[in-house]
C-alpha cells in the first residue's frame, strides 16, 4: 500500500441522514490535499472517518500500518482558568524533550510566547502551538481542520506557507480541510471539492475552473489567489523578517 490513507466507496451518517455517500479518497505521501465544500458539506465528518474516530456506515478505509497522524483541531476545549503555558501546553498529553520543544517553537515562530499563557494567545499564535504540538508526534500526515479560522488573509497566506515549508521538511502529507478556498487552494497538490459526495477534484487549476466548484462558490476570487501567489513568491525572506520582528517584540516583555 503507498496511500497513507485510502476510501472507498465509503458514506457516513447520522440519526438525522447521510451526511457523505460513495466517497473515494486518497492521500500519498508527501501530498498536500486540501478538501473544500460548503458549510455542513461533511468535510469534518471525512477526517473524522479517516482517522477513525467515527466508523464508516458503508465502504471501506484502509490505513498504512506506519501511519502517524499530527492533528491540528479546529479549537481545544481548555479550562481558561488553567495556567497553562505553551511550553506546558507542548507536554500534553506526554512530557516532551525540552531540545525538540524549543525547535519547534522557534520553527513555528512562537519561541518568544513560550512562557506566555496558552490563553492569551492571538488566533494566529494559537494555531501555531497547536502546531507545534502535532509536529512532536513526528507525523507523517498532517491534519488541519480549518486551521486558519478567525485569521485574516495576509495569516493565512503566511500559515500556509509555513505547512508548505514543514512539508518540504518533514517530507509529511498535509491534509487539510478549509472554506477559506481562494487562500488555500495554491498551497495544494490537489483539492478536493466536498457536497456530501466528491463533485470534483483535480489541481487547483482544474477544480477551479471546474463546472461543479463553479456552481458551489462561483468564481469571484481571483484577487485573493494574486495576493497569496505574491506572499508566497516572496515568502523565504518575508517570514525571517517576521519572525524577526516577534523575536524582537518578545524578548522586551
Ligand atoms: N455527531 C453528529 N451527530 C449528528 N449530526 C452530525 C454530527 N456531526 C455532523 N453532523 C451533521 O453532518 C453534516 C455535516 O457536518 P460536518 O461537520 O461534517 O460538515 P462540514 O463540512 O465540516 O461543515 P462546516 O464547514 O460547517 O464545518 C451536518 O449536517 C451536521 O449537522
Amino acid at each position: 500500500m503507498t496511500s497513507l490513507i485510502e476510501a472507498a466507496a465509503v458514506s457516513a451518517g447520522f440519526a438525522g441522514g447521510t451526511v457523505l455517500r460513495d466517497v473515494d479518497f486518497h492521500i500519498d505521501p508527501g501530498e498536500i490535499v486540501t478538501v473544500v465544500g460548503p458549510n455542513g458539506s461533511g468535510k469534518s465528518t471525512l477526517l473524522r472517518l479517516l482517522v477513525g474516530a467515527i466508523p464508516p456506515r458503508g465502504g471501506r478505509i484502509t490505513r498504512r500500518p506506519d501511519l502517524r497522524v499530527g492533528y491540528v483541531p479546529q479549537r481545544l476545549s481548555i479550562d481558561p482558568t488553567l495556567p497553562l503555558t505553551v511550553s506546558r501546553f507542548l507536554d500534553l498529553p506526554r512530557p516532551a524533550d525540552r531540545a525538540e520543544k524549543l525547535a519547534l517553537m522557534d520553527r513555528v515562530g512562537i519561541r518568544p510566547l513560550a512562557a506566555h499563557p496558552l490563553t492569551g494567545l492571538s488566533g494566529g499564535q494559537y494555531q501555531r502551538a497547536l502546531l507545534a504540538r502535532a509536529l512532536l508526534t513526528r507525523p507523517n500526515l498532517l491534519i488541519l481542520d480549518e486551521a486558519t479560522q478567525g485569521m485574516d488573509q495576509r495569516g493565512s497566506a503566511e500559515f500556509y506557507a509555513l505547512i508548505e515549508a514543514l512539508r518540504a521538511e518533514t517530507g509529511a502529507a498535509v491534509l487539510m480541510v478549509s472554506h477559506e478556498l481562494h487562500v488555500v487552494m495554491s498551497a495544494s497538490d490537489r483539492v478536493v471539492c466536498l457536497n456530501g459526495h466528491v463533485c470534483c477534484e483535480g489541481t487547483p487549476e482544474i477544480v477551479r475552473s471546474a463546472p461543479e466548484y463553479r456552481a458551489l462558490f462561483g468564481t469571484g476570487t481571483h484577487g485573493a489567489l494574486a495576493l497569496y501567489r505574491h506572499e508566497h513568491d516572496h515568502s523565504h525572506e518575508h517570514h525571517h523578517h517576521h519572525h524577526q520582528q516577534h523575536d524582537e517584540r518578545g524578548t522586551g516583555t
